[in-house]
């Protein structure tokens, strides 16, 4: 049997009549990338809010390393290792890098916070940057700080909500490749939502499709690209 790091059943998240979410199932294996795909409106967000605590479920249950989480609040969850990163960008632009991170480590309850920290700039190739203020770093290293600050403490499982929006191509190719890195590394699984196709299909070990709050397809990138129904809905003629 497989142990799943992430295991979401039946998640359900409705807000009076509308059904962001309606009975979705998705897991995560120890160093797996999901990527999550679907148009505008999908549920996408509200899936990652349900599995984080953000949202309150209306249905469903969300487990992490076998034990159920669903009554449990963000912090907790952050705590038991369930980590999110943000569309925007939440960092302080005036502190340094370094600062922020071990900060942000030390405010988790991490007892080694300096040690913490360092391992994940240099994880995150943001070391030799670490005494310059966040404001003066370019674009795409800004977002690598960005996924730092969910990376303190060690979490097992990282939900990312279109990390590589804004980002040039290099850029998008650099956090990618990071991404793909810390899967192996650090053993972290990856629930990635992201709107840039080439990444997704690019690094996810696996594809989930939504459409309209379910779940319309999973599968290999290879099978999904060869969907009828996801080209049908999604990926147009073109994928
Ligand atoms: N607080 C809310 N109250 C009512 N409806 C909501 C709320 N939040 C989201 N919705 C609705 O839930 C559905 C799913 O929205 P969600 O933001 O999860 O989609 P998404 O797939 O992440 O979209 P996008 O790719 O544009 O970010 C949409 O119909 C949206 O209008």
């Amino acid at each position: 049997m497989t142990h799943y790091v992430l295991q979401a059943e039946d998640v359900a998240i409705h807000y009076g009549g509308v059904k962001a979410v309606d009975g979705v199932a998705l897991t995560l294996e120890k160093g797996q990338i999901r990527g999550l795909i679907g148009p505008n409106g999908a549920g996408k967000s509200t899936v990652i809010d349900a599995i984080t605590g953000r949202r309150r479920l209306t249905r469903g249950k969300v487990q992490l390393l076998g034990e159920d989480v669903s009554a449990l609040g963000v912090v907790e969850r952050r705590m038991r290792g369930l980590s999110r990163s943000f569309q925007r960008t939440s960092i302080f632009g005036q502190m340094t890098v370094y600062r922020q991170i071990e900060l942000a480590s030390h405010k988790m309850g991490v007892k080694d916070s300096a040690a913490d920290a360092e391992a994940v700039l240099k994880e995150l190739d943001l070391w030799p940057m670490r005494d310059t203020a966040a404001d003066d770093l370019g674009y795409g290293e800004q977002r690598r700080l960005d996924l730092g600050l969910a990376l303190v403490g060690r979490p097992t499982v990282l939900l990312l909500d279109e990390p590589m929006a804004g980002l040039s191509v290099k850029e998008s190719l650099d956090l990618a490749q990071h991404l793909k890195k810390l899967t192996s590394s650090w053993d972290v699984s990856v629930l990635l939502v992201e709107h840039d196709m080439d990444v997704v299909f690019g690094i996810s070990d696996v594809v989930t499709v939504f459409e309209l709050g379910r779940v319309i397809a999973s599968g290999s990138p290879a099978e999904v690209r060869a969907n009828p129904r996801v080209r049908e809905a999604y990926l147009g003629s073109a994928a």
